[in-house]
């Protein structure tokens, strides 16, 4: 058979006509004829594979011939790669194969010899120990139909379904596995065979307990084989397979797609995320669950499920009478084992893969349009984007001079965050200033800003509305990246600045409009900060840092005083490096927007026109606002980042 690819193709024709044959029969049993799930359900025994490949009862078999017994045989190698062996679950009676130890599937048990599926040691055994013997049936001409029955000790006519529907999974679980072709997987594939293996889990008469779980592990390993030989797999397969192995505890482990992927899909999941509107509410103003969890039955089981060919959809029927439908795209989406659909949802979390260096970033800053991020949805997206994942873009080319752009970008964006500087603010040389940044036109210092606030604005933006006559540059550092390179060149350094928190203090006052009406606001904040903030895996998520607003306060030994300087010294003297600082020049009517827990800011000192005024306009913006807008735009757009909500 191995070297026989013309007698395997031959053989998988009478597969296909035999599972056709068992479905047919499971649905339209003969006349006085009882389909029965197993053997073990009614004492009848065994099926053999008889040498002319055909089915019949294995008591039938014996008493036309005596035939020797074989082994299961079969490749360890071929064994291990199996899945479903321990399927965790206890059956209560048992479907043993060969000897009978167990159900779990083993290397020897689920292995059939290419032997004995030519037919020269043609048994393929399924007995309970637990089972009177049976009276000898008397041989019975071969034919489909009822000719695949057999009596019961009392007379009675069954069809043991289950034990055929066994029998011919394990051969092609066997053909597959023992010699592999692609001729045969691909030829499997395309007649519909796995489709109708699994299929047959659903006739009527087939009952979990009995039957499915012996008959899963069979299609399991029938179906890992198959991920690791065909190219492609419909994605009914793959549903078919999760909603048998669904019949238990959870919808189990299955592979599908040539990645090996594999699709788990928990029973209880199932019910929460259900796309009904039992369980969600979705109208155009609100996606909410309906559920509340002081109510939710976190145990409960389904009743039935199943595949509907037509909607290509899983159905569950749960205890309570709700049936719930799952596209299978729907599935595919949010496979919960799927590592690459991990992945892909992680990434609705915006959070920057890299960090930049100068060389990097002088290649890859973003520069878009004004006017274009106002009217085009597409450069708005493109726009806050880059800000997500660089941390920096820039809009170039509004109308120069005029007040007003901050507002629009803001209102394009959604919402402006206010601060104790109000809503939105200039930057410009003023008496009585509130902020270095106001009080000369000298270089400020590398900062973030506020850290004075215990939650510093996220996002910072600034349009130019006149620019100096001669410097007054904007230099930018990412912080995470000279975190890194202090993680490697200075860890002494890193460590002080990622468990030593710094005290920072605001006192004074701002005078900003509010409707018109100006406003002054005392303040008295004060926040502590580590330099550089680690999350819970390690990973820098926030820098902050402002010499101007620096306390004299050090909650640590005296003695550790020192070292605290000489750290923030060296994370200075690494923002200043030129391997690692942007610097580019705000013309009249340009914008930039940035992270402001991640890039640190600064200007260089300027001269200003005879009788004018440096001056910018910003505001504040929080993530949740910019990550929100930039989501929407890609499910207005239908993106192909879109992710569903729910
Ligand atoms: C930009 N501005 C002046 C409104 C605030 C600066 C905050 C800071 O110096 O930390
Ligand atoms: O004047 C500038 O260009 C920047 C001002 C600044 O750093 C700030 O306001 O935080």
């Amino acid at each position: 058979m191995r070297h026989s690819p013309d007698l395997k193709h031959d053989m998988l024709k009478s597969i296909i006509i035999i599972l056709d044959l068992l479905d047919e029969i499971g649905r339209t049993p003969p006349a006085g004829v009882e389909l029965v799930p197993t053997l073990t359900k009614t004492m009848a025994r065994s099926v053999v594979l008889s040498s002319n490949s055909s089915l019949l009862p294995r008591e039938a078999h014996e008493a036309r011939e005596e035939t020797p017994r074989a082994s299961g045989g079969g490749a360890p190698e071929q064994a291990d790669e199996r899945v479903g062996g321990d399927t965790g679950e206890e059956e209560e009676e048992p479907m043993e194969v060969e000897d009978g130890e167990d159900s779990d599937v083993d290397e020897d048990d689920n292995e059939m010899s290419m032997d004995e599926m030519s037919g020269e040691a043609p048994i393929v055994n399924t007995v309970s120990p637990a089972a009177p013997s049976p009276k000898p049936v008397a041989p019975k001409p071969f034919e489909y139909g009822p000719g695949m029955m057999c009596e019961d000790g009392n007379g009675k006519k069954i069809l043991p379904i289950g034990d055929y529907m066994l029998l011919i999974a394990r051969v092609v679980e066997t053909m597959m596995t023992q010699s592999p072709s692609q001729r045969f997987t691909d030829e499997f594939i395309q007649s519909g065979g796995m489709q109708k293996i699994m299929k047959l889990c659903h006739l009527p008469c087939i009952t979990n307990e009995s039957t499915h779980s012996t008959y899963i592990t069979t299609i399991a390993n029938i179906v890992k084989h198959i991920v690791d030989f065909c190219h492609v797999i419909d994605s009914k397969i793959f549903f078919h397979f999760c909603d048998i192995f669904n019949q238990g505890e959870e919808i189990g482990l299955s592979e599908y797609g040539t990645q090996g992927k594999t699709g788990e899909f928990p029973l209880i999941w199932l019910r929460d995320t259900s796309p009904d509107p039992k369980t969600y509410t979705i109208s155009p103003a609100m996606t909410a669950r309906n559920l509340k969890m002081k109510e939710f039955d976190v145990e409960q089981k389904s009743k039935k499920i199943w595949i509907d060919e037509q909607s290509d959809s899983l159905k569950v029927e749960w205890e309570c009478g709700l049936l719930s439908s799952f596209p299978s795209k729907w599935l595919q989406i949010r496979n919960p084992s799927d590592q690459e659909a991990r992945k892909r949802r992680r990434k609705v979390y915006l959070f920057p893969e890299d960090t930049w260096g100068n060389e990097e970033i002088e290649k890859r800053l973003k520069r878009f349009s004004y006017e274009e991020f106002m009217n085009n949805d597409r450069v708005m997206h493109d726009f806050l984007e880059a800000v997500c994942i660089d941390g920096i873009a820039v809009l170039k080319g509004a109308e120069k001079g005029k007040k007003g752009a901050v507002e629009a970008i803001g209102k394009r964006i959604g919402m402006i965050k206010r601060t104790h500087f109000g809503t939105v603010f200039e930057v410009s040389l003023k008496a009585d200033a509130s902020n270095m940044a106001y009080a000369s036109n000298s270089e400020l210092p590398f900062h973030t800003d506020f850290p004075s606030l215990s939650h510093p604005p996220q996002l910072q933006m600034l349009h130019m509305l006149r620019s100096a006559e001669e410097g007054g540059n904007s230099l930018f550092v990412d912080g995470f990246h000279v975190a890194e390179q202090l993680r490697k060149e200075n860890p002494k350094v890193f460590r002080i600045l990622t468990t030593h928190s710094m005290e920072y203090i605001e006192e004074g006052y701002d005078v900003h409009d509010i409707d018109g009406k100006t406003i002054r606001f005392d303040y008295d904040m004060c926040a502590r900060h580590k330099v550089i903030r680690l999350n819970d895996e390690g990973v820098v998520n926030k820098i902050q840092f402002g010499n101007a607003m620096r306390s004299w306060f050090y909650d640590c030994e005296p003695s550790k005083v020192q070292d605290v300087y000489r750290a923030m010294k060296t994370f200075t003297d690494h923002c200043y490096q030129p391997r690692n600082m942007l610097k580019f020049r705000l013309e009249d009517g340009d914008t930039v927007l940035w992270a402001n827990q991640r890039l640190l800011h600064t200007r260089d000192a300027f001269k200003n026109a005879p009788g004018e005024s440096r001056t910018l306009t910003g505001c504040y913006f929080d993530w949740d606002i910019v990550k929100s807008r930039v989501r929407h735009l890609r499910d207005k757009l239908s993106l192909e980042q879109n992710q569903p909500s729910a």
